[in-house]
């Protein structure tokens, strides 16, 4: 199994982990902080099936708390531990009486902001109807209808909220991890994968090929045409090498004018057809009225020993090459020969 194949539309997105994941901790710490004593509290008192109770939920909500911070798979279900929650609750209505009734709103939001959306809903639901049950078994009618209402207040601003600061979180994600021109991934976003794509090398021994793309005499465009129309034409050559590439591979802008298109699971060869196509396809361009655009390209292939950083020299220095030699062009980095060689159209 790769380390990571997503396509970079999903990027390295996973807004429970990310958003509410960074919630969850400092959650852990409140809870140890104040359940804790509540909890010592029960059992001093003679209430042992409460006390030990909370003691599990404190113990399964930090168990989870520590496997996020060293990023392990959650030792404990989250069903199994928003259950744990509600039953407290209940026990403690059922055994200590109505004046516990105000735990019900913190344990409400508590569910909310550490859990998913679903298992949100499914536990804040069951909680209302224990909790509406107990106050219309032991008041009245009236005292549960506005009992039910006042949860559900709660619940949904609490849920409207948290819906907001996904949405914003999702954006700034998105925001932070392109290029505002192109829409490209940036070049943060490029060491991520380039080490997902050594890692995949070293353990599974999938070959990924780097191509680095740079434009050729892109100053005297600008110059000529103005800075708007070189936007334009940056803009329009990244859909078009978008079009070219597929679903699996990754475009990144990493200069002005010079981008890196990442292909995981490719070999040297098939990366060198994709590079002499990007080329013809980007000559045959009708990207400027009076002016052909060509553009270099620069081939590396993975390989068991490289780091990120001697990986992009040495794509960098098959550009360079291919500067050097005329443009329009492809070359390649040989690793076992540590030499540059050209490729062939
Ligand atoms: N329109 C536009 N121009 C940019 C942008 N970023 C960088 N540039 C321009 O790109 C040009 C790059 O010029 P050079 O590095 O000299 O390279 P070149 O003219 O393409 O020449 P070779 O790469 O050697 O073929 C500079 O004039 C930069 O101002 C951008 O976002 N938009």
């Amino acid at each position: 199994m790769p380390v990571k194949s997503n396509s970079q539309y999903s990027l390295r997105l996973n807004t429970y982990f990310d958003g509410k994941g960074r919630v969850f901790p400092l959650l852990s710490l409140i809870i140890l902080a104040v359940f804790t004593p509540l909890a010592i509290k029960n059992l001093i008192i003679g209430e042992h099936a409460l006390g030990t109770l909370i003691l599990i939920f404190v113990c399964a909500f930090i168990a989870d708390a520590h496997a996020l911070i060293k990023g392990r798979a959650l030792p404990i279900h989250e069903h199994i531990i928003a259950t744990l929650a509600i039953s407290c609750v209940a026990l403690s209505l059922f055994t200590l009486g109505a004046g516990t009734i105000f735990w019900v709103f913190p344990v409400s939001i508590i569910i909310s902001f550490a859990f998913p959306l679903a298992t949100s809903i499914l536990f804040n639901c069951a909680l209302l109807l224990t909790a509406t049950t107990y106050v219309f078994l032991n008041y009245d009618m009236a005292d549960a209808l506005r009992f039910f209402f006042a949860y559900l207040l709660t619940a949904c601003s609490v849920h409207l909220l948290l819906k907001h600061i996904d949405a914003l979180h999702t954006l700034l994600k998105e925001e932070s991890s392109k290029d505002a021109l192109t829409g490209a991934l940036n070049r943060r976003q490029l060491n991520l994968f380039l080490k997902d794509a050594l890692a995949n090398k070293v353990h599974y021994h999938y070959d990924s090929t780097l191509i680095m793309i740079d434009v050729d005499h892109f100053k005297q465009i600008n110059d000529v045409y103005g800075h708007a129309k070189g936007d334009e034409v940056l803009i329009n050559l990244v859909s078009d090498i978008r079009e070219q590439i597929r679903e699996t591979d990754l475009l990144f802008r990493v200069g002005g004018e010079e981008f890196v298109v990442l292909l995981p699971n490719t070999d040297l060869k098939t990366a060198q057809k994709v590079a002499q196509k990007l080329r013809a396809n980007i000559k045959s361009l009708a990207l400027l009225d009076n002016q052909t655009i060509t553009v270099s390209l620069g081939l590396c292939a993975s390989a068991d020993d490289l780091t990120q950083t001697k990986w992009m020299n040495c794509a960098d220095k098959a550009l360079y090459a291919a500067k050097q030699r005329g443009r329009d062009r492809v070359c390649q980095y040989n690793l076992h020969h540590n030499r540059i060689e050209d490729v062939a159209a």
